[in-house]
């Protein structure tokens, strides 16, 4: 027990600690703790061992532990407490335990678990309908993170939660995100905050000179510069957890960490959650980073565990109104997989083609 919280059953494992399913016995509601040790030198040595000299930025690192155990918590609290939408996962407390360096997050539970997007066979899991709904959520939670500065980072289907009954899916794990200050003064126009007024451990962009995420749902400008020597051990990576679990942090030299990468990671998910697989393949981690760089993707013939027709990856444009489910499936594939950031679609643009409460397709596009 801690304060008021009751520990009931482990509900997963985390790089930095568990979380465990709790009972809050004033209220008598559930929730999820994750407990974190605020020292981890294990975890310490080996992003120490990984990490290259921080390269000097606008902003100075506001502690000296930095890229430590206890700098990445702080930093995913930071961001999590400025997040309050349907569609992210909430932090609701947290308690921190001087006597026993530990620091416990107190978040709202999501029964329903992590979104499933392929069956042991390697095929779809799940109905295109279903697909279409977690987009909504998807794209409502991803919007509110933007327009909060905050770059998830890590969007997949495993950082996805369903409510217990099935009828919501939010955004979780911030482990890896970042808070961009010049997309949230964007977002919100100059003179609407001052920097003065962000949590200082926000500010610190020191962790740009990196890339975070999983690699099979990484985005091509992530890649563009050769990762240094650190990351040539990483190509005995198990293929497996590359899709699922691992997540990467290698030095970059030049950083290109914008929105833009979680869009593109949207559009893997989609991709995963359609077809069962994932857009882009290769033996090894290098071969899947070129194909990400430099190939296009194809389509199996149908989708979804009701098998809905495709039609192929390449579809003569239809008259409008007559656009098929495959048609706008792939047509909206096509704008988030864009491979130059620049001309990848916004989520402003999905949303006004894809008004998310009258979805009765994926998207229907003018142009
Ligand atoms: N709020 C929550 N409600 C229900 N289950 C949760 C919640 N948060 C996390 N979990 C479950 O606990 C597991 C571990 O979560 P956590 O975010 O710590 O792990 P992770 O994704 O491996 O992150 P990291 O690598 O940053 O430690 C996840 O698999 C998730 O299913």
């Amino acid at each position: 027990m801690i304060n008021q919280y009751e520990f009931n059953k482990r509900l997963g494992k985390g790089q930095h600690g568990d979380v465990t399913l709790c009972t809050d016995a004033v209220t008598g509601k559930q929730v999820a703790i994750k407990a974190v040790k605020r020292k981890n030198p294990k975890v310490d040595r080996m992003s120490h061992f990984k990490k290259r000299p921080i390269p000097k930025t606008e902003h100075t690192p506001v502690t000296e532990q930095l890229g430590t155990t206890e700098h990445k918590i702080l930093k995913e609290i930071a961001i999590m407490k400025k997040c309050r939408h349907p569609h992210v996962v909430r932090l609701l407390e947290v308690i921190d335990d001087r006597l026993y360096e530990r620091i416990y997050m107190v978040m709202e539970y999501l029964g329903g678990g992590e979104v499933k997007w392929r069956t042991e066979q390697g095929d779809p899991i799940i109905r295109v309908s279903q697909t279409r709904r977690i987009c909504r959520d998807i794209i409502l939670g991803l919007d509110y993170l933007h327009h909060q500065g905050i770059i998830h980072r890590d969007i997949k289907p495993a950082n996805l939660l369903w409510s217990e009954d099935r009828r919501v899916v939010k955004i979780a794990d911030f482990g890896v995100s970042h808070f961009s200050y010049a997309q949230r003064l964007a977002a919100l126009g100059e003179g609407a905050i001052s920097p003065s007024a962000e949590d200082p451990i926000l500010m610190d962009d020191s962790d740009l000179s990196k890339f975070a995420g999983t690699p099979m749902f990484l985005a091509p400008e992530i890649l563009a510069e050769p990762p240094g020597d650190d990351a040539a051990t990483n190509t005995s990576i198990n293929l497996e957890e590359l899709a699922d679990d691992t997540v990467e942090t290698v030095t970059l030299k030049q950083p290109r960490i914008t929105k833009a990468i979680d869009i593109w990671a949207f559009g893997v998910t989609l991709y995963a959650l359609l077809f069962g697989q994932l857009p882009f393949h290769g033996e090894q981690e290098f071969a899947i980073y070129s194909a990400i760089k430099e190939c296009d993707w194809d389509v199996p013939e149908k989708m979804g565990i009701d098998e809905i027709e495709v039609g192929g990856r390449h579809q003569d444009k239809p008259k409008k109104g007559q656009e098929t489910e495959g048609y706008l499936v792939v047509d909206l594939l096509d704008r988030l997989l864009q491979k130059d950031p620049r001309k990848r679609i916004t989520l402003e643009e999905v949303k006004v083609h894809f008004p998310p409460r009258y979805m009765r397709a994926f998207v229907h596009f003018d142009a």
